[in-house]
């Protein structure tokens, strides 16, 4: 009798010690795609060794890395995104950041991954958080904006992959023309804004990882949810 191949679940962590992990729950649970897709909240690493892929959340880097480190799993995550694909939203976004300016005091710890510098709270403190539409290419219906929520959010100074590393892809750029007016993007050396500055990048992708600067999982837009999943995830499993 003819085997039939036999699909896979695919399973999806969400890193559980701090942030808006709930959110990103609620928003993989909702996709429809033709794969089961199981999610585990990850707190140890008997749960990190389940996953396939990993969202790392928004909410305090600094925690997040400090909760990591005592449950055992930053060197786990370090060694996990070296072969399967992580999105990092936010506070996430900074942990897979090569290097950042604006630490806490001290230093903090990153996870690295991606080939960016970040200023960790670049467009400023709590009340200056903002909303602005974004075009995202790549998103199922791109030319419909996406929400962009920006809450304390780190702004990319740089980009530097290495020749050896896959190459970045800028999914999205704010337009300095729709930040509201607390905010401007000033480039350090000049005055004027330059288009290209990597200070107006808020999502990129670097081979199967994923960058935002700003939290899709607290809107009701699963588009980026869905673009993860199938081109990030789905598509290197199989
Ligand atoms: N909304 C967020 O995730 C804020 C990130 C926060 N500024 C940090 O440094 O971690």
């Amino acid at each position: 009798m003819q085997q039939t191949a036999v699909r896979q679940d695919v399973t999806i962590g969400i890193l559980a010690l701090q942030g808006a992990f709930a959110e990103h729950q609620v928003m993989l649970q909702k996709l429809s795609l033709k794969r089961r897709v199981v999610i585990v909240l990850v707190r140890t690493l008997e749960d990190l060794q389940k996953c396939d892929a990993m969202v790392i959340p928004g909410g305090e880097s600094t925690t997040i890395a400090l909760l990591a480190r005592l449950a055992g799993l930053l060197e786990p995550l370090r060694e996990f995104l070296k072969t399967k694909p992580v999105w990092g939203t936010c506070a996430g976004a900074i942990l897979l950041a090569q290097s950042i300016e604006g630490a806490k005091k001290g230093g903090q710890e990153l996870l690295g991954g991606i080939s960016v510098t970040v200023e960790r709270n670049g467009w400023g403190s709590q009340v200056e958080s903002f909303e602005a539409p974004l075009e995202v290419e790549g998103l199922r219906e791109s030319n419909r904006p996406f929400h962009g929520v920006f809450i304390r959010a780190p702004v990319i100074l740089s980009l530097s992959p290495s020749p050896s590393d896959p190459p970045i892809q800028v999914l999205s750029r704010i337009s300095a023309s729709l930040l509201p007016s607390s905010q401007t993007i000033v480039s350090p050396d000049e005055d004027d804004t330059d288009p290209r500055d990597a200070r107006t990048i808020v999502a990129l992708r670097q081979g199967h990882h994923l960058l935002t600067t700003f939290h899709p999982e607290l809107t009701k837009d699963d588009r980026f949810h869905d673009y993860f999943v199938r081109e990030c995830v789905l598509l290197t499993l199989s």
